[in-house]
């Protein structure tokens, strides 16, 4: 599996440029331009696995059931502009720093760090994100990092949470580690929303092999939905 990962970032390496696709908006802020590309769908550094599991569910948005969640190197959304505005104490906003912010898990060159996709189904109240750990989210040689996992899974559960509750902020998250998740592979994370209480969202997720023979992790957690008159800090 490592070796496929390497040649899968060797060819990558050959075609940097594929990166900087003519669709893309592009937005240039600190020393380099970065393109405000959606990163939820398929690159070069995508394995097979990924590519079949984003056919499936691309099939399925077409039925109507699911939906593909683009995402973004910095989040754009109205939901978040409120946040900084409602939320965030100007003071502790450096502006320089802020023009280099970019979301935690889209911060790695294509192929190295977190590649995934979500689809969410709000009538289930799911998200399935399909992630694939590159080599620098590496922690005992040749598996992902137990850090790596927690973050992809905060996501996929705060996304699920997010759908139903708008601006929402982790509390709590318990993952227990059943089995290690080998570097580069593809594992299936399946989050669902099981109950809301007030602004209590309790969202359990599971992570998978494509096969489904392997339970890796499971977590449950709860989400916060932010309340507009208090201040966060
Ligand atoms: C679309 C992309 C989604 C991505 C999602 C990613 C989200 C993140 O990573 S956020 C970063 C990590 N999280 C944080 O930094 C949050 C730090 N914590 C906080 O800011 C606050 O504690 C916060 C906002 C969660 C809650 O504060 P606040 O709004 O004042 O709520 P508060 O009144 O304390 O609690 C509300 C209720 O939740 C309960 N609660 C709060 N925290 C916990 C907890 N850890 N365990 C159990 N219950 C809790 C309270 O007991 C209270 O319950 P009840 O209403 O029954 O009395």
């Amino acid at each position: 599996m490592l070796r496929s990962c390497a040649a899968r970032l060797r060819t990558l390496g050959a075609s940097r440029g594929g990166a900087r696709g003519p669709g893309a908006a592009r937005r240039s802020f600190a020393s380099e331009e970065v393109v405000d590309k959606d990163c939820a769908l398929p690159n070069p550094s995508w394995s097979k696995d990924l590519r079949l599991l984003f056919d499936q569910f691309m099939k399925k948005c077409e039925e109507g059931s699911w939906k593909r969640l683009p995402s973004y190197k910095r989040s754009s959304t109205q939901n978040f502009k409120d946040f900084r505005t409602h939320y965030v104490d100007p003071k502790l906003l450096k502006e320089e720093q802020m023009s280099e912010a970019q979301l935690f898990t889209r911060s790695f060159e294509d192929g190295l760090g977190f590649e995934y996709v979500m689809f969410c189904n709000d009538a289930e109240k799911r998200v399935v994100c399909f992630f694939q750990g590159g080599p620098r989210l590496q922690g005992v040689p040749g598996f992902t990092h137990g850090g790596a996992i927690a973050s992809i899974i905060d996501a996929t559960v705060g996304t699920c949470a997010f759908r139903a509750g708008g601006v929402v902020m982790t509390a709590n998250l318990n993952i227990n580690y059943k089995r290690p998740i080998p570097l580069c592979s593809v594992v299936v994370i399946d989050g669902q929303l099981d109950r809301v209480e007030g602004r209590k969202f309790f969202v359990s997720c599971s992570v998978r092999s494509v096969s489904e023979e392997t339970l890796y992790s499971e977590a449950t957690s709860l989400f916060i939905a932010l309340d507009p008159n208090k201040k966060l800090t």
